[in-house]
């Protein structure tokens, strides 16, 4: 199985390139005005042209209403909607069938009682993506850096198709790795030098450490 790798928060085309030259299999855009990734959805659209048939474009939104998700999707034209707030499953389902794309449902865990919480979501999203808890006082409900017990995952029926995300970065991907056995990977933070600020060096650093673990485990 192909690991799929998610570079998050892209704004500019210099990073978007270093992640497609690597073979990300999916970019990610955030519209959430706080972060600091956050990008106009006319400029989200003009870069994701660079990705069309090279990796899924995913639109990231925190419970986003319709007016705002449709102004979204008109100008970007997302592959996929990654929904990253509160959205209970009706609203994910809702969504899905307003725009007819597939969904990431976001879910924040500390332990593995956290993870009961994509029950009533199995058959509705097409994927997750467990990322940490925001720190106390944190304004981001992701991208904050931060990782969590990946061992929790161990409960997790082995047919949930999910992302693993939260402080990744190329030190402690491998590691990762090694513990849990995700569909997919994503990382925000761990690519950057400053919070918004994507790095190219890091961009590859974090791809060598994927593609060093991919070997380890054939080996
Ligand atoms: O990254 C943001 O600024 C953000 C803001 C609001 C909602 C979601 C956000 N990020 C979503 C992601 O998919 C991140 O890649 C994920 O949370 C992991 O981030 P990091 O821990 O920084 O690698």
């Amino acid at each position: 199985m192909t690991l799929d790798v998610k570079i998050c928060g892209l704004t500019k085309p210099d990073a978007l390139e270093a992640a497609l030259r690597n073979g990300a299999s999916h970019v990610g855009f955030i519209f959430f005005g706080k972060s600091p990734r956050n990008v106009a959805p006319a400029e989200a659209g003009r870069l994701r042209t660079l990705a069309t048939g090279r990796a899924r474009a995913v639109a990231v939104t925190v419970d986003a209403d319709d007016a705002t998700l449709d102004a979204m999707v008109a100008a970007m034209s997302p592959d996929m909607l990654q929904l990253h707030g509160h959205e209970p499953p009706e609203r994910v389902a809702a969504v899905k069938a307003r725009h007819g794309l597939p969904v990431i449902k976001a879910f924040s865990i500390r332990d593995a009682g956290d993870l009961a919480a994509i029950a009533p979501y199995r058959g509705v999203a097409d994927r997750f993506l467990f990322d940490a808890k925001p720190p106390k006082g944190a304004e981001l409900p992701g991208g904050n850096g931060v990782p969590f017990d990946w061992r929790v995952l161990a409960a997790l029926d082995p047919d949930v198709d999910y992302m693993l995300s939260g402080g990744l970065n190329s030190r402690n991907i491998g590691e990762a790795l090694r513990l849990v056995r995700p569909a997919g990977i994503d990382v925000s933070s761990g690519v950057e030098s400053a919070p918004g600020v994507k790095d190219v060096g890091l961009i590859d650093a974090f791809f060598e450490a994927v593609r060093a673990a991919g070997e380890r485990s054939a080996a």
